[in-house]
């Protein structure tokens, strides 16, 4: 009588097979298991041995999520939705990055399994490294959602689990993360690939909105627009391809890290008759690709989400009110007071010119503005006009047209004054732009239209203005090297950031800068915060985190304190403290060398005032005065 085995047993005869008698199970493992298994053993690892869960350290955890803040907020709201979906069915469920990290993990409502829960918490390796074969670990490398059962789990403990996964891929084709959903696996039969596949898509999704395309093209094989669809490509305001998802990549035979630039080179037709089409009805184009596929394509404008929840997506402004949003912190009252006036002359289009030393927080100050303004659902361009060579600053701001120049881009690009369009545009010292490109940027201000290097034509902009420099603009307009009329265009409202020696409340400033440079690990001793208080600070906020992280590496684990030894050395030196500091350090030394022989002379004469003084050479009245001034002032 033959008899029938369960899927369980048969993966067991297939590990038997390979790991007792060093022999292939084909056909009966998938490739990118057996892989795995293979570099295990390369590893020297041994199925038997105990696995170890080890969550990383609460400030390397934080870097991480950091890090990948992107993924994580991509990941969110998908992950949610497949948690509500899958808990109920005994499933946990974890979002990794691209080692294996665990990133965000969620346990089952139900049949929680021991194992699991100690595996699945956040900041926890679960690399092939650490915890041999796994879905995950096979995602990452591979590239592909797949499954893995029971017995195929490397480490032996790990085979009353069964889990899938799939990998997460960013618009630019690199593997970021994945998503895996595990379970017991008594709970079996049936995996949740095809659900842990359509949340990788979900959030592949996303990440391509996180790029604040100008469109969004969908590519279908249906001739009606699909309700849900995995064929999407972002594009920029001159058809640039911003990104892409994997499925695009895969029907178009495109290897990461090559590919059109623009969607003209990938299909048939002009960005244009997308721009119009996604204006117009909902009757798709047709769009063929090299390799003679065809696809219905439906592009639509990019909205950005809605600020206020629930509501439908929006283009317009968020307009909650000035007093709900968190300022950044300056550590000076006036500047706080001056901050929501700018922000109203601001939004009412006004440029304001910010002034300050170098490090005083200009540019921190120009986005804290742009975040906050009425302007703050476009983008925040920056650009450093001390930086850029002369040569080629003005394409940077104006941009250029195809051969406008030698080394220009084929296709064009707009400058930055167009990318700032609906934005803010932030010209950093603007104190140094070279004079001739003045006249040209002041006409650019007064119109705001821009015409690119080599075109003709004139594009209207509307974008908001925010200049910073560390110059006295008056004394360079007075030496002929700044034009007084661009000078009057860019100073609406002139906002004058102190320096940090002038602050008014610098020290509760310090104490924060500490909090945030030390993630809240360490605090100022009371000698530092006078040491720092009395510094000049001339590279100002810059400076002062500088040293602030100089002292949090000195002190390493061992302190939770910022002591003065920890400080950079020319900063103790320099500040007026120090000197005050090593006086009444001194004093202290002298003091307790004098409590100390009162004290011994006092023992040896068995507590007999007379003959303790005898010993030191000093009055009784001098000897009672000394010791009660001494004792007094511990
Ligand atoms: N209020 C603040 N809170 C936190 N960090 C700050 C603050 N002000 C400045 N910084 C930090 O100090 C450094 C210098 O800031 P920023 O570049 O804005 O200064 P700046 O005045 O524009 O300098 P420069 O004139 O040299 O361009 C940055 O690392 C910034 O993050």
């Amino acid at each position: 009588m033959s008899t029938q085995l369960t899927p369980f047993q048969r993966l067991s005869e297939a590990r038997k097979t390979f790991f007792q008698e060093g022999n292939l199970p084909t056909g009966l493992i998938d490739e990118a298991i057996l892989s795995s298994w293979k570099r295990c053993i390369d590893h020297h690892k041994s199925v038997t041995e105990r696995v170890v869960y080890e969550s990383l350290p609460r400030s390397s955890f934080k870097e991480l999520i950091n890090v990948n803040r992107k993924l994580t907020e991509a990941a969110n709201e998908p992950l949610e939705q497949l948690h509500r979906t899958v808990s109920g069915a005994g499933y946990a469920l974890l979002l990794t990055d691209h080692i294996g990290h665990a990133l965000n993990t969620y346990q089952a409502s139900s049949h929680s399994d021991k194992l699991i829960k100690q595996a699945f918490r956040p900041g926890v390796n679960l690399s092939e490294q650490y915890i041999g074969t796994s879905a995950m670990s096979c995602a990452l490398t591979e590239g592909r959602p797949i499954t893995v059962s029971g017995p195929e789990h490397y480490f032996s403990v790990n085979q009353r689990l069964n889990c899938a996964a799939a990998p997460i891929i960013a618009p630019n084709g690199q593997i970021i993360g994945s998503i895996d959903i595990t379970r017991e696996y008594s709970l079996a039969p049936g995996s949740a690939l095809a659900l842990v596949t359509h949340c990788a898509r979900a959030i592949e999704g996303r990440l391509l909105t996180q790029l604040a395309p100008y469109l969004i093209l969908q590519l279908s094989w249906q001739q009606q627009e699909p309700a849900t669809c995995d064929m999407l490509i972002a594009l920029g305001p001159e058809g640039e391809i911003l990104g892409m998802t994997p499925k695009v990549r895969e029907v178009a035979g495109l290897s990461v890290g090559c590919g059109p630039a623009n969607i003209q080179e990938l299909f048939d037709l002009r960005f244009g008759d997308l721009v119009d089409a996604s204006r117009g009805r909902r009757s798709p184009l047709l769009g063929q690709i090299h390799s003679g596929l065809s696809f219905a394509l439906y592009p639509s404008l990019y909205k950005k989400p809605s600020l206020i929840e629930g509501t439908a997506q929006s283009n317009s402004p968020r307009t909650e009110p000035i007093s709900k949003t968190l300022l950044p912190s300056f550590g000076d009252a006036s500047l706080a007071e001056r901050f929501p006036l700018a922000l109203r002359a601001m939004n009412k289009g006004l440029p304001i010119l910010i002034q300050g030393e170098t490090g005083t927080g200009k540019e921190v100050m120009a986005k804290a503005l742009h975040d906050k303004s009425n302007k703050r659902s476009g983008k925040f361009v920056a650009i450093n006009c001390a930086a850029i060579p002369e040569t080629l600053i003005e394409g940077e701001l104006f941009g250029h047209t195809d051969g406008a120049y030698t080394g220009a881009r084929r296709g064009g690009a707009p400058g930055k004054i167009e990318q700032a369009n609906g934005g803010t545009l932030f010209l950093d010292e603007i104190g140094d732009m070279p004079l001739a490109l003045q006249s040209r940027l002041l006409r650019v201000l007064e119109s705001q239209e821009v015409t690119r290097l080599g075109d003709s034509t004139t594009k209207q902009l509307n974008f908001q203005l925010l200049c910073a420099t560390h110059r006295d603009l008056n004394a360079a307009v007075a030496r002929g090297e700044f034009r007084d009329d661009l000078l009057y265009r860019v100073k609406g409202m002139p906002l004058w950031i102190p320096p940090l020696r002038e602050r008014s409340e610098l020290c509760e400033f310090l104490s924060e800068q500490c909090d945030q440079v030390t993630e809240g690990r360490r605090q100022l001793t009371q000698d530092v915060l006078k040491i720092l208080k009395d510094y000049d600070w001339p590279g100002n906020v810059r400076e002062l985190r500088h040293a602030l992280t100089h002292a949090d590496v000195l002190a390493e684990d061992s302190h939770d304190l910022i002591l003065p030894c920890y400080l950079p050395a020319d900063i103790v030196k320099k500040s007026s403290h120090r000197t005050t500091l090593l006086n009444e350090q001194q004093l202290g030394t002298l003091k307790s060398l004098e409590l100390e022989a009162i004290e011994e002379a006092l023992e040896q004469a068995s507590g007999d005032v007379n003959k303790a003084a005898k010993r030191l050479g000093i009055g009784r009245a001098t000897f009672y005065r000394k010791l009660k001034e001494i004792r007094s002032s511990q």
